[in-house]
C-alpha cells in the first residue's frame, strides 16, 4: 500500500527541497499568526510552486474567516486546504463549495470515544488528519511534538481515511507505522532543529526511517 508522507510548515527552499528529494507525497504551510511556522500567503506561493507536480500543496488554517481564505487560495494556489481548528461540519461544506478544493479537517485524539467525533464529518471531509490534543498553555492547536496512543484508531471504521500527525519524528516512525498503519502521515516539529526551523538532514533522517520501517515489514 502506498504511504503518503506530508511535510509540514515548510518556510524555506532547502527545506523544500530536502521533502521533495525524500518523496514527500504533500507539502504543507501554516497560516496561523501564533505559529512559529507561519508564512505569508504570497512567500507560501512561491515554494509551492517548486512543488508543482511533485506534491501536493495544503494550506494549514485555524477557523480561517472567508477574507484569508481567499487570500490564501489566489496568492498561494494550495491543492488542499486543511482546517486545523473548531470548525463544524457544515463550515467544512461551505469551504469546500467556496474554493472548490478539497478539505482534510483535523481533529485531535486522546481516547477511543474520540473518535465519535469524526462520524458528522463523513462524506463532508475529504480526508482527516488526526493529532494529539494541545498541551495545557500550548496556544497551538497543532505542531506541539505531541503524540496520542496510537492503538485508539484500532476501533476506526474501515475506509476512513486519514493522516496520523502529532509528535512523530525518526525515532518513533517505526511504532506508529506497525501500530497504527495509517495511509498517511504527517510531521513537523520533528524535523525542526528548533521551533519553525526545519532541518534539512533531520527530513532525510525521518524518511529513511519510514523506508527502514517499512522494509523491515515487507520482509
Ligand atoms: O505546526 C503548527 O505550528 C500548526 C499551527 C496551527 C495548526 C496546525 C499546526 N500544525 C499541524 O500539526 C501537525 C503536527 O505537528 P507535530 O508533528 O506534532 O509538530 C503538523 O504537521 C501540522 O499539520
Amino acid at each position: 500500500m502506498a504511504l503518503d508522507i506530508k511535510i509540514c510548515g515548510l518556510k524555506t527552499d532547502q527545506a523544500m527541497a530536502a521533502a521533495l528529494a525524500g518523496g514527500a507525497s504533500h507539502v504543507g504551510f501554516i497560516f496561523f499568526a501564533k505559529s512559529p511556522r507561519y508564512l505569508e500567503p504570497a512567500e507560501a506561493g512561491r515554494l509551492r510552486e517548486g512543488a508543482r507536480g511533485m506534491a501536493l500543496a495544503v494550506a494549514v488554517t485555524v477557523d480561517a474567516g472567508d477574507g484569508f481564505l481567499d487570500e490564501i487560495v489566489a496568492k498561494m494556489q494550495p491543492d488542499m486546504l486543511q482546517l486545523h481548528g473548531s470548525e463544524t461540519p457544515e463550515r467544512v461544506a461551505e469551504v469546500k463549495a467556496r474554493h472548490g478544493l478539497p478539505v482534510i479537517k483535523a481533529l485531535s485524539l486522546s481516547e477511543a470515544a474520540d473518535l465519535d467525533r469524526i462520524r458528522p464529518f463523513i462524506g463532508v471531509a475529504d480526508r482527516f488528519l488526526f493529532d494529539a490534543k494541545r498541551p495545557k498553555g500550548s496556544e497551538l492547536p497543532g505542531g506541539n511534538g505531541v503524540t496520542f496512543d496510537w492503538r485508539i484508531l484500532a476501533g476506526l471504521d474501515a475506509g476512513v481515511d486519514y493522516m496520523l500527525s502529532g509528535g512523530l519524528n525518526a525515532a518513533n516512525i517505526g511504532d506508529a507505522l506497525r501500530l497504527a498503519n495509517p495511509p498517511a502521515i504527517d510531521i513537523s516539529s520533528g524535523v525542526e532543529s528548533a521551533p519553525g526551523v526545519k532541518d534539512p538532514a533531520l527530513i532525510e533522517q525521518f524518511f529513511r526511517a519510514v523506508r527502514a520501517a517499512r522494509d523491515d515489514r515487507a520482509a
